[in-house]
């Protein structure tokens, strides 16, 4: 607990009314940062962070000068860092400099405060938005941390083996691609590809027919560290700006032709879909969990334990993947939930995954990026994929219109929302990571 501090304070409400409703994911406790122009607009792309509905406009609050530097230096200077078009100069600042912007934020915003007036100003409805990736992201990984999501998935790739046995000791991950991430909103083509029909003699060329989704967190980097060097456990998360919502769009077919003996490539670089908005590791704080690992399995070796990982290093962040299908959209309806799980079932944490990247030296910079794998719970419900949800395609899901589905069909919008909630502590949430299939472009 000795990581809370007065932004924590359940009591604490806006001037922004909004922020202050039942079910907001972004109260007054949160203050995620995201990057955002007025929509159709030609307006330049600048740092935001969300408040009830509405965004506070980073650039026009510099502009001001109500956080003014002979006060509240630390948070001029970071405010100053979020202005431009990406939040990478933020992040690499460092945790001091966002506990900061994020202290100042929170007095400014609370109700009472004598800013609010100057700050009227600086609110943009989030209605009136467009998003854009929030940091110039270097470099992307994609971790493996759910061992339900390893086992579900093994057991459909690989029936005598399903869960390898480098599983319980590696942190395992495939570099990714970072020119194919998008914002929430991202619409993308079905890709076309390689398969290889169940006996057949050579594979087939087309679009993909089992295109899926996958239910992510996304972990911004905030300071990197030198090529060559180590992040230490207990310093791991000192390097972490905060978490998004991710889906890592995959193409079953193509993932399970090309996979072996280098692991997911054309399968997964088409589209990955993030929230607009990063919750930071401060925001987050209240919902810490204990890590634990069952007692009968390998427990990590020294350089991926300590005591403050068994203390507080899981996160209990809840996680839900919904499909809107264009009949639904066509009628208004909203979508259908396809199931829910929380990351602290998570077999790896967010720190182990930052010390394990750079165990060997591996340089990590501001705004790369880090997936968490896809967090599928112990239950068949809680499952992140509809790869697993329909037994690779077997069993076909019934939607509360009538229609069925194995995989996406073309028009279908997935919708990834988190939040965090628990007795004693304000509601916080994530938003929401959309992404939209298109017909594949012959
Ligand atoms: O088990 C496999 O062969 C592949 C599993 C995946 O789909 C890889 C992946 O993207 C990792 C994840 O999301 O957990
Ligand atoms: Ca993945
Ligand atoms: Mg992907």
């Amino acid at each position: 607990m000795s990581r809370l501090n007065e932004t924590h304070d359940p009591a604490l409400q806006s001037w922004v009314a909004s922020a202050n409703r039942a079910g907001q994911d972004f109260t007054i406790q949160n203050l995620p940062f995201g990057v955002f122009r007025r929509a159709g607009t030609n307006e330049a792309f600048r740092g935001g962070v969300a408040i009830g509905d509405e965004i506070v406009d980073l650039a026009a609050l510099a502009a001001t000068g109500v956080i003014a530097s002979e006060t509240e230096g630390e948070a001029a200077a970071a405010l100053a860092a979020c202005t431009g078009p990406t939040l990478n100069d933020f992040m690499a600042l460092g945790q001091p400099a966002w506990s900061a912007l994020r202290l100042a934020l929170s007095r400014a915003l609370r109700a009472g405060s004598p800013l609010a007036d100057a700050m009227h100003a600086c609110l943009v409805p989030q209605a009136a938005a467009e998003f854009a990736v929030p940091a110039r992201i270097g470099d992307y990984t994609d971790f493996y941390t759910s061992i339900h999501h390893a086992t579900n998935v093994g057991k459909l790739f690989r029936p005598d083996n399903p869960l390898l046995p480098n599983y319980k000791w590696v942190p395992i991950g495939y570099h990714g691609r970072a020119s194919s991430i998008g914002v929430s909103g991202q619409a993308f083509h079905r890709p076309l590809g390689q398969t290889m029909p169940p006996g057949a003699d050579k594979p087939n060329f087309g679009p993909s027919q089992r295109l899926d989704y996958e239910l992510e967190l996304g972990i911004f980097i905030g300071q990197g560290n030198q090529l060559g060097s180590r992040i230490a456990l207990d310093d791991a998360e000192s390097h972490v700006f905060g978490l998004c919502l991710l889906n890592d769009w995959s193409a079953r077919d193509l993932q399970a032709w090309e996979y072996q003996p280098l692991g997911p490539f054309l399968a997964k670089n088409f589209a990955t879909t993030i929230s607009p908005w990063i919750v930071t590791l401060e925001a987050l704080a209240p919902f810490r969990t204990e890590w634990t690992r069952p007692a009968e399995d390998p427990q990590p070796l020294p350089y991926l334990e300590s005591a403050t990982l068994r203390r507080e290093g899981a996160f209990d962040i809840q996680i839900e993947a919904w499909l809107q299908t264009a009949q639904m959209r066509e009628a208004g309806e909203a979508g259908s939930r396809l199931s829910h799980s929380s990351f602290r079932h998570s077999y790896w944490t967010v720190s182990q995954m930052v010390t394990h990247h750079t165990v060997n030296g591996c340089g990590l910079q501001p705004g790369d990026l880090l997936g968490s794998g896809t967090e599928s719970g112990p239950t068949p419900e809680e499952a992140g994929s509809l790869l697993e949800l329909t037994v690779g395609g077997k069993q076909s899901l019934t939607l509360p219109n009538g229609e069925t589905r194995r995989f996406l069909e073309d028009g279908d919008a997935v919708i990834l929302r988190g939040y965090c909630e628990q007795a004693g502590a304000a509601r916080i949430g994530f938003g929401e990571a959309v992404g939209r299939v298109l017909p594949a472009q012959h």
